[in-house]
Formats: C-alpha cells, structure tokens, sequence
C-alpha cells in the first residue's frame, strides 16, 4: 500500500491525492473468474463537457477487481456523468474507459458490469418476476431467480407489477435487476436514496454478501455512514476532478485534528471560534461543536472561560469533517 500527496497548481483542478489501494483479497473457492491482471476500472484522462459546463476535468482511477468504493461529491460533482461513462452510457469528450479490459459497451453486454442507476425505471406490465425472467433470459450464467430475489429483498413482491411498488420496493427491484446477470462488477448510484432505515440496513447487509464472493461494487452516495461502514476506499469528486482518494482512515486523516463537543450555557460561536486551539466553532442550542487543531489546549482555555462547560466529548475527525473540509476548499476556490 503506497501513500502519496499531490498538489496541483490551477485552484480549479488542485487535487489532495492520498492513493491507498487495499490489497484485494486473495480469491477463495467460488469467486467469479475475473481476469486478475486488470483492473476492474480503468479511467485515463476521462473529461466530458456539456456546452460550458466541464462537468468532468480529465480524471484517472484505477479500481482493482474485489475492491469496494464509495464515490463522493457535493451535488454536481460530476458522480453521475462519470458513472454513466463507466456504463458505456454516454462518450467522454476525451480519455478513455476500459472494464477489465474491455471497452464499457462490451463489458456490460457481457454481463461482467450492471448498474442501478438514479432513474432506472421497470416494465410496467410485467410483474417484478416476470422483468427478471426476461432479463436472466439475455444472460449466459445468470444468477438463479431465488437467489436474485433473496439478496434483492423482494420476495414478498416478486409477483407484483411494477406500478404497484413503493419508491423503496422500486429501488430494490431494481437491484435485482442488475444482481440476476451474476456481473463481477456492479455500480449503483445512491442506491438507497429512497429506502426506509430498515431496508437500507438489509440493502447493506445483502450487498456485504455480494462482496464476500469477491466482486468489485462502486457506489455513489451522499449518505456518508454507508462510505465509512461499507467501502473500503473513498473517491471523492469535487468539480469535476478527484479531490481525494483513499482508505475512509486516511481521507479522515486529511483533516486533522479533533472535534471537541460540549454544552456551554452563555457562549456565543464567535467567542468559541477564537478560543486558543480551536479553527472552527458552531453552536445551536447551548450544544458545541469545535473544531480543534490541538484539542487539548482548546480543552483547558473552554473550561477557564466556561467553568460550566459540561457534557465534553473530544473524538478524531470524522468522514464528515473531511468532506465538509475538502469541500469548503471548494467553495474558497470559486470565491
Ligand atoms: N445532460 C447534461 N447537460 C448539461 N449539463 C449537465 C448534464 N448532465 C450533468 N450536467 C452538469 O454536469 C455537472 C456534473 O453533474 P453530475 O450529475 O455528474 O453531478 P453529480 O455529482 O452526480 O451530482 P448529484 O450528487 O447532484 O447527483 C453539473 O454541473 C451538471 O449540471
């Protein structure tokens, strides 16, 4: 595993590069037989342009086969453009694209890559069942239907059509979709965004199985938690370019330092900005939250000024902090 930094010149395109690829697991017995020398994802170069808008900004990554990644980014980041790359879906204006080798339209008529996309719809007429069937029937090693329908979640709807699904049921559905190809690849763009709590958990739970068998899934989500419990690489996009990429330690690792919280009766965020060892305050109902530089410095100068300072959490950066940290820079840079 190497770790390196890198800033570039331009404000627009300056990137903080932590490049941390985990080791892929060695394949146990039953792994699908990916190719094992190239990378399940391959980008070089990739930009797209939409009239103006550079909605992507020459970008490279390499994703090896077994690896989980989490994709990053303030809306309009460029996620969504780069995944509909990836899927063969629309052309870069320049770069290139290769999935296990292969060009993106041929790796997805194969089966080794599938999709749930944002706005994916089902057949309308058919049941939930009757759409797998159809699909399973255009695949070589499609998955078994049970198994689709046990790893999707929607037994219980397998045999209503799609009109009659809620937004959740609808987005499960079409998970199953993308599962009855059997891919070795799979990439989901914020996959759970219209799923209750309890099916988001099962959504996971399903998904660690998946992976357990040593495919490789790339995901896009502004649910931070479900990066930092399930990925074990973070990608993040801000602009069109890639502003991080690494292990979710490392990415917290990008902002160091603590973030201090505390209940302060009397205190106003500004006085609690300026407190020594502290470079950032919010306070919203008596409850604070400092970032800190040196937590305990900040510690001792909080309880001197506030002797009634209680309830006092100190903990390490979060994802959170990172993003909205290497996001801000963002903002800096367009101001
Ligand atoms: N078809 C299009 N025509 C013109 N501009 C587009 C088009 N698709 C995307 N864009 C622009 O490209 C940029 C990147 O958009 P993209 O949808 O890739 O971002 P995203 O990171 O997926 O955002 P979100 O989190 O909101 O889904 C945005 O400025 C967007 O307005």
């Amino acid at each position: 595993m190497k770790t390196k930094e890198k800033t570039e010149a331009g404000p627009a395109e300056r990137t903080t590069t932590v490049t941390a690829r985990p080791e892929p697991e060695p394949k146990a017995e039953g792994k699908p037989a990916a190719p094992a020398v190239e990378p399940a994802i391959r980008i070089t170069g990739l930009r797209k342009t939409y009239g103006d808008v550079q909605a992507v900004k020459g970008i490279d990554l390499d994703i090896a086969p077994g690896e989980v990644v989490a994709l990053l980014g303030p809306n309009g980041a460029g996620k969504s453009t780069t995944v509909d790359m990836v899927l063969g879906l629309s052309k870069p204006t320049a770069g290139g694209i290769t999935l296990f080798g292969k060009d993106p339209y041929i790796a997805v008529r194969e089966g080794l890559a599938s999709a749930v996309l944002q706005d994916g719809s089902l057949i309308d007429d058919l049941s939930v069942r009757e759409t797998l069937g159809m699909i399973s029937s255009l695949h070589k090693n499609p998955m078994p239907m049970d198994e689709v329908l046990r790893r999707a979640n929607i037994e219980d709807i397998a045999d209503r059509r799609g009109t009659k699904l809620s937004g959740g049921q609808r987005q499960r559905a079409r998970f199953a979709c993308a599962l009855i190809g059997n891919p070795q690849l799979l990439i989901l763009d914020e996959p759970t965004s219209a799923m209750d709590v309890g099916s988001r958990r099962k959504f996971w739970e399903s998904m660690r199985k998946f992976t357990d068998t040593g495919r490789t899934v790339v995901f896009a989500t502004h649910y931070l938690d479900e990066a930092e419990e399930f990925a074990d690489r973070v990608v993040l996009m801000r602009s069109g370019t890639i502003a991080a990429d690494g292990t979710v330690a490392q990415i917290r690792a990008l902002t160091a330092g603590r973030m201090l919280r505390a209940s302060v009766p009397d205190a106003t965020a500004k006085e609690l900005g300026t407190l020594p060892g502290v470079t950032g305050a919010t306070l919203r109902l008596g409850q604070a939250e400092l970032h800190c530089e040196d937590s305990d410095k900040a510690l001792r100068a909080l309880l001197t000024k506030y002797p009634d300072a209680h309830d006092i959490e100190i903990s390490a950066s979060g994802l959170e902090e990172a993003f909205l940290s290497l996001t801000a820079a963002e903002e800096a840079d367009a101001a």
